[in-house]
């Protein structure tokens, strides 16, 4: 995904295929505004109708991450993933555990948790019903049965990316709600440059800044 046009091209295309405007949020890495925006510049049959008249001439203000470079090559995530490691290490000393939110989090804290020696948990988030600008909750999220389970351990929470932090607070509700307790998270990108989440401190490689904004 190398520009704007490339994000509208892929946006239409889940359009076409009946994915909602949250599933392209989601699958693009961008807020729902901008999943909105970008099926309605390409003109796709299933661009939602908006009532957002707040959105700036030029589209709403978002950031696409794409970190595809570092995560189709093993060499590169274990290098990348090290470094969030190493921020992760100086956070708890009794730390046994590292829980990884899918799908792209699994990945990441598989190598933080080899790196960090600890067990390895798997968080599948609840999928987000936002097309009607609610969260659905009716359907929870889960850890899967094939990983280490949190029973009243410390761990750590990570994840590829925070765009709205509504992931991350889930999953470290649904940890706590388990008995565990999360010492800290630790994601690539934060695009909402969160100090803690739910008392947790949050610590990330990259922190997408706004410059030029009158908020
Ligand atoms: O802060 P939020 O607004 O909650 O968004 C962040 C989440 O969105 C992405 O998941 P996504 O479902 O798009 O991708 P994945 O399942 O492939 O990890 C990302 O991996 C985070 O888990």
């Amino acid at each position: 995904m190398k520009n704007v046009d490339d994000l509208i091209e892929s946006a239409a295309e889940l359009a076409e295929h009946g994915h909602s405007k949250g599933e392209i949020a989601d699958e693009l890495n961008v807020s729902r505004e901008t999943a909105s925006w970008l099926v309605e510049r390409a003109g796709g049959p299933a661009a939602p109708a908006t009532t957002d008249t707040t959105a700036p001439a030029g589209g709403p203000q978002d950031i696409h991450v794409d970190w595809s470079a570092v995560g189709r090559d093993s060499y590169r995530l274990e290098a990348v993933t090290s470094a969030m490691a190493d921020l992760l290490a100086k956070q708890g000393e009794d730390v046994d555990l590292t829980v990884g939110i899918e799908k792209a989090g699994a990945p990441i804290a598989t190598h933080i948790a080899s790196n960090l020696d600890t067990d390895l948990s798997s968080y599948a988030p609840s999928k987000h019903q936002w097309d009607e600008g609610e969260l659905d909750t009716d359907v929870g999220g889960s850890f899967s049965r094939n990983f280490a389970q949190i029973r009243d351990r410390d761990c750590y929470v990570v994840d590829d990316t925070i765009t709205s932090g509504t992931t991350m607070t889930e999953t470290i509700e649904a940890i706590q709600d388990e008995g565990g307790n999360p010492v800290a998270a630790c994601v690539l990108v934060d695009k909402q440059g969160l100090e803690e989440v739910q008392g947790v401190p949050v610590y990330s490689l990259f922190q997408v800044i706004s410059v030029g904004s009158d908020e």
